[in-house]
């Protein structure tokens, strides 16, 4: 009967949406719908027919700008573990909707939709490619210092099912006290202990420099920062003193780390970003030494440790929309153990609930007993996670992509086509067709040699193809020449940052000699 039928409602695509045109253009050609109307007697084999067919709408709605580049017309994903997540967490969330005003012969079919989804989101990140295995250090578990600033986070109102626990190569982590299922919340920060420029309005040092053309509000709190961390009466003196006294980013590495880089976009960007945060401090000092003296002390506000807290607001700072609805840069103890992964837990968060006035941290997939707990920084490439981080993730980084700039085919060289390659092997698609490189830069490439398409004749279409391989090679082997040989084991032995220089040229070896290896079998093809 009509009145028992469901009506599952994905949102349309957002018209401010910056990837609407492209996501309407994929949507129309694969006739993706948005409203699935599903008959209470539906079969077992029927319900999961229908969950596919939404989960192919919630993917294509979470689809970020990478998603978009590298998507085959023929491929309905998982397109990454973040899209994954976020798709399965909306249907989630418009099942448990619609059970809280369901008839009882619904109930039993959203229960079902409901087992589908979970058991879903409970099997991302099972493979293994697409996860951070970060190994506890038992040497360094339970200490003091950790003991202490839990106490002083749980009086101070924090709420947490998360322990501390430290890991080889990561520092501290957050683990789960027990097991936490999906929409559980992980840990909650009362707004009064988040630190934010909230904390410096009326203050002296807010009143001198609030009006300075220079000063950003995030300029302000670095400065507060370097001083509040000294303060024996500081509010947060329990949460500044378990930070680290380096932070290891690539913004603190050293001559022979840069020299490593030598030849990769990264080191121009690092020079770059080392260059702008002087520039910034010369701007600052000594014209607030000889300013505000009472305020700015030489002893404190020295270059190093500008740099330890600006490394500081990199590594460990998150942006938080406050009740007023403004967006501040802030600081959050306890929040800011979580380390980073691809497959996060947490993935929706940043918004202070109006009403327990506080920062939840919600699962968007179960976390056993023992499990860290990961958040999701981002969707950052490894270069910006080395420079403002300090870590390469393991796993494939589904970020992390060399781009690629041409001049538009009209010869018109202030119009650039913005274009990139990742790890060509996990390209789905290896037939001829693309070779394993993306669809949108063959197509490209393919048009701006000799305008042939894609269903030309075979003859016609092989000479393009063989030219257009040829051009692709042409880029990257001078880029795998550049990065020299394997640097091997030795490196295993060397400082920690040139260890990171090194591993980070070894990830780029790795997708640029996928990139030539997907060309070079593409040209035996063609020889066929
Ligand atoms: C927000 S803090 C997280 C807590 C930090 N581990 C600590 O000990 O204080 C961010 C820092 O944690 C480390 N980190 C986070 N995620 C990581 C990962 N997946 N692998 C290695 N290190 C990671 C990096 O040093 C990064 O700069």
């Amino acid at each position: 009967m009509a009145q028992e039928d469901l009506r599952i409602c994905l949102p349309p695509l957002a018209q401010d949406d910056q990837f609407y045109t492209e996501k309407k253009r994929l949507s129309d050609s694969r006739g993706l719908r948005y409203e699935f109307m599903l008959p209470v007697s539906l079969s077992s084999d029927e319900i999961t027919k229908v969950f596919n067919q939404i989960i192919h709408t919630a993917r294509l709605i979470h689809m970020d700008e990478i998603e978009l580049y590298f998507v085959e017309d023929e491929e309905f994903g998982p397109f990454s573990p973040r899209n994954e997540i976020g798709s399965l967490n909306l249907i989630l969330r418009k099942i448990d909707c619609l059970l809280r005003t369901a008839s009882q012969q619904a109930i039993q079919v959203l229960q079902d939709l409901r087992s589908i989804t979970l058991l879903k989101l409970s099997s991302v990140g099972t493979n293994s490619e697409a996860v951070d295995q970060m190994v506890i250090d038992e040497s360094l578990n339970n200490t003091e210092e950790d003991n202490i600033l839990l106490t002083w986070a749980e009086n101070n109102g924090v709420r947490s099912r998360l322990n501390i626990a430290r890991f080889k190569g990561a520092g501290r982590g957050l683990i789960a006290s027990d097991d936490l299922s999906v929409g559980d919340v992980a840990l909650e920060i009362p707004e009064s202990l988040i630190i934010s420029e909230d904390l410096i309005v009326g203050s002296d040092m807010y009143n001198a420099i609030k009006d300075l053309e220079i000063m950003t509000s995030d300029t302000m709190l670095t400065l507060w920062t370097m001083q509040e961390r000294f303060k024996p009466d500081s509010k947060f003196k329990i949460y500044f003193d378990t930070l680290s006294d380096n932070f290891f980013t690539g913004l603190s590495f050293g001559i022979e780390a840069l020299a490593a880089l030598e030849g990769t976009l990264l080191f121009e960007e690092l020079m770059q970003y080392k260059e702008h945060l002087r520039q910034q401090y010369d701007m600052l000092f000594p014209m607030l030494f000889s300013d505000y003296p009472d305020i700015f002390k030489k002893e404190i506000y020295t270059w190093d440790r500008f740099l330890w807290a600006c490394e500081l607001f990199y590594s460990n700072s998150m942006k938080v929309v406050f009740t007023d609805g403004k967006l501040k840069t802030c600081l959050l103890p306890v929040a800011g153990l979580l380390n980073h992964s691809l497959c996060p837990h947490i993935l929706h968060y940043g918004r202070v609930d109006p009403t327990t006035r506080s920062l939840k941290f919600p699962l968007s997939r179960p976390c056993e007993r023992g499990q860290q707990c990961y958040l999701s920084y981002g969707s950052y490439s490894s270069s910006h996670l080395l420079t403002f981080y300090g870590f390469i993730p393991k796993g494939y980084n589904y970020y992390d992509f060399i781009p690629l700039d041409f001049d538009a085919a009209d010869g018109d060289s202030s119009a650039k086509s913005q274009h990139m390659v990742r790890r060509t092997q996990l390209s789905k698609s290896n037939g001829s067709h693309t070779y394993g490189l993306p669809y949108k830069l063959i197509v490209h490439l393919r048009n701006a040699l000799s305008c042939a398409d894609l269903t030309d004749s075979a003859s016609d279409g092989k000479e393009t193809d063989r030219e257009v391989l040829e051009a692709i090679l042409s880029i990257f082997n001078p880029m795998l020449e550049e990065l020299g040989p394997s640097d091997g084991p030795a490196w295993e032995s060397s400082s920690w940052d040139v260890k990171l220089a090194l591993e980070f040229k070894e990830l780029q070896r790795i997708i640029i000699s996928s990139v030539v290896a997907s060309c070079n079998s593409g040209l035996e093809l063609l020889q066929l």
